[in-house]
């Protein structure tokens, strides 16, 4: 099985294009566990399927290195529509990527006869309880507290397809992730389970972030979750509707425009290809 591994800002994926999806076994969260297995397998936060579509370029079916799927990935669709372009599979400066989330449009940044960035109109922010999805009263969850390990944080919910859980805090570098993170991911508030991002406002233009997803674990970045602090922070009152996200693994430029819909800006590098073969021992 031939691959290729990319990442964005080192939100790294195992990329395949496969096609009509033969030869790939039947259940793929198997696969993805095994193939993003940082000691046993490849390595990768990530599994991203490239399928044939009736609706669009192409399909994008995203796998968590725990074997689950998620509705979107932003910076695994900015490395699909880079490599789709630079290997001459999808030629367009604007490519129709179908995923759970709807069909998401990534496009093409040109600078000097390379491809620089993709900027990709992420849709429309859900922000209704029952579409992050999160348990609870009818409306919107901003600024909401929730009781976690004994602790309360005060959590704005977006969904950009898949769930985020959004928290502000004064600090970044002071919160311990590893210990809140997978609580707030698993708490039985979110049926679906939830990513989780904790944000320090620099400027009305600016933020700073850290993120532990669902599925994932701690990332170096999220590209879905960026959207969703976005949009928090203009929910929130603590930011303007274009802002620059600093992540561990980089930065991203997001827009919350007035039509609405949400854009993401940032790069994806393609790393090196390979072949999946398992030898299974006799
Ligand atoms: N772990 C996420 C999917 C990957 C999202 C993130 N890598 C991004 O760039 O948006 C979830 O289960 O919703």
């Amino acid at each position: 099985m031939f691959f290729t591994k990319v990442h964005g800002l080192g939100n790294d994926f195992i990329l395949i294009n496969a096609g009509t999806g033969e030869g790939l076994p039947d259940d793929c969260s198997t696969l993805a566990r095994e193939m993003c297995d940082r000691r046993f397998g490849i390595g990768a936060d990530g599994l991203v399927l490239l399928l044939d579509s009736e609706v669009a370029d192409v399909r994008m079916k995203i796998i968590n290195s725990d074997g689950s799927e998620a509705e979107m990935c932003g910076n695994a669709i900015r490395c699909v529509a880079k490599y789709l372009y630079e290997h001459g599979i999808v030629r367009k400066d604007e490519i129709k990527v179908e995923t759970l989330a709807g069909i998401m449009v990534p496009q093409i940044i040109h600078n000097n006869g390379e491809v620089s960035a993709v900027r990709v109109d992420m849709g429309v922010p859900r922000l209704a309880r029952a579409d992050i999805p999160m348990l609870g009263p009818v409306g919107q969850v901003i600024n909401e507290p929730l009781e976690v390990a004994g602790q309360t944080f005060n959590v704005t919910a977006v969904s950009m397809g898949n769930p985020h859980c959004v928290i502000f805090v004064p600090d970044v570098a002071a919160v311990p992730l590893s210990e809140i993170g997978p609580l707030l991911e698993t708490h039985p508030s979110f049926p679906r389970k939830t990513n989780v991002e904790f944000v320090q406002t620099v400027s009305p233009g600016e933020v700073r972030m850290v993120v532990w997803e669902r599925g994932a674990g701690p990332t170096l970045a999220c590209g879905t979750g960026a959207c969703a602090v976005a949009v928090a922070g203009v929910l929130n009152g603590y930011t303007e509707k274009k802002v620059t996200v600093h992540l561990p693994g980089g930065s991203l430029f997001i827009e919350w425009a007035d039509n609405g819909r949400v854009f993401m800006t940032g790069p994806a590098e393609e790393v090196f290809n390979g072949e999946y073969t398992v030898y299974k021992q006799p």
